[in-house]
């Protein structure tokens, strides 16, 4: 027996991608799970792999035999995003000799069905995949959120950060830190108590979280009110852009702070990167980046710092990059 919702998710809520280059298989698969789970459908693994840089479907069903790049293929390069790792990926084939099952199962499919699909067939295995995944879903939110903000707290953190800067590592491609603070807090929670105190903690945490616009993009609460977010294949430049979105968007909520020389809850940010081929380490970057939150703070707060860069206001009041004062 299926159940439709595990925590707040029903299965009408999960996204199944459909990766098939003919056009009528794609129609026959659509069809036959429009009224069970909502369906996106692309022709090629390319547009999978594209797909999946921007959404992150809860299971995919995958043709086999495609022109330019196959279903294996596909799926070895969606397995190497640590945001594509655990998606359910369900072969469908069209030859079920021996030789091809196994090869499906060592390209690393959870399923597979033959052409021409059984309908009932299909359904129950995309039903059964997708329950299993809710519950491993559900049960890391539980070990992995923490449950003030929503954010992810310091256990995920240190499970994922490591493979992300091995990511960084085997890619050549940088990878961006950024501790925001929540300026004058403890002003805050004296003057209008600790309740009001978590709910703006929980606020700020939804609205960062909302402005991310990556799925590889994380937020996590690394202690009381500071919060990181980790940004992958993120220079310099497209660092600060999203750290100061992310004041001015928390500014912009206008929630009142009368101990604040801004009237109201702002971030202060400290910047830092591990670029494409350096060794620098996860602890060394963390202390960059709280040198530069160190140095927004002692300039004035509700601004951004980035490495050996001018210290910059995003925040109304100065315009964004206007230099206040050089650091480098
Ligand atoms: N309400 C609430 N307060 C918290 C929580 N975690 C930490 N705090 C409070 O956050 C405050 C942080 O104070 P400080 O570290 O002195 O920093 P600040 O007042 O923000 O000052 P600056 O960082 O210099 O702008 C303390 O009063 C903590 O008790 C929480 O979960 N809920």
């Amino acid at each position: 027996m299926y159940i439709d919702q595990v925590g707040d998710r029903t299965l009408a809520d999960c996204n199944v991608l459909i990766v098939d280059d003919q056009a009528s298989s794609r129609l026959v698969l659509e069809t036959l799970l429009e009224e069970t789970v909502s369906c996106f459908s692309v022709n090629s693994g390319k547009e999978a792999i594209e797909y999946c840089r921007h959404n992150t479907p809860d299971l995919i069903l995958m043709d086999v035999s495609m022109p330019e790049m196959d279903g294996h293929q596909t799926t070895a390069l969606l397995r190497e995003k640590p945001a594509c790792e655990h998606i359910p990926i369900i072969f469908v084939t069209s030859s079920s000799t021996e030789e091809e099952e196994s090869r499906c199962w060592a390209s690393g499919c959870v399923d597979f069905v033959v052409k021409p699909v059984n309908a009932c067939t299909l359904i129950n295995r995309v039903k059964s995949h997708i329950q299993h995944k809710l519950r491993s879903d559900f049960l890391e939110k539980l070990i992995y959120i923490d449950k003030l903000t929503g954010a992810y707290n310091r256990h995920y953190l240190d499970d994922y950060l490591p493979r992300l800067v091995k990511d960084s590592e085997r890619n050549a491609t940088p990878l961006a830190l950024v501790i925001f603070d929540v300026d004058h807090f403890k002003l805050f929670n004296d003057m209008y108590g600790h309740l009001d105190g978590d709910s703006c903690l929980w606020k700020v945490s939804k609205t960062i979280n909302e402005a991310l616009l990556r799925p590889m993009d994380k937020l996590v609460r690394i202690g009381g009110e500071e919060f990181l977010v980790i940004l992958p294949n993120t220079d310099v430049d497209g660092a600060k852009a999203v750290a100061e979105r992310l004041l001015q968007t928390v500014y912009d909520l206008n929630i009142p702070h009368a101990s604040s020389e801004y009237s109201r809850i702002t971030l202060s940010a400290g910047l830092a990167l591990k670029l494409a081929n350096d060794s620098k380490t996860v602890d060394y970057i963390m202390l960059e980046a709280d040198k530069n939150l160190y140095a927004a703070k002692t300039s004035g707060r509700n601004r951004v710092v980035s490495p050996s860069q001018s210290v910059t206001k995003n925040a109304k009041g100065l315009s964004s990059g206007q230099k206040l004062k050089s650091l480098s």
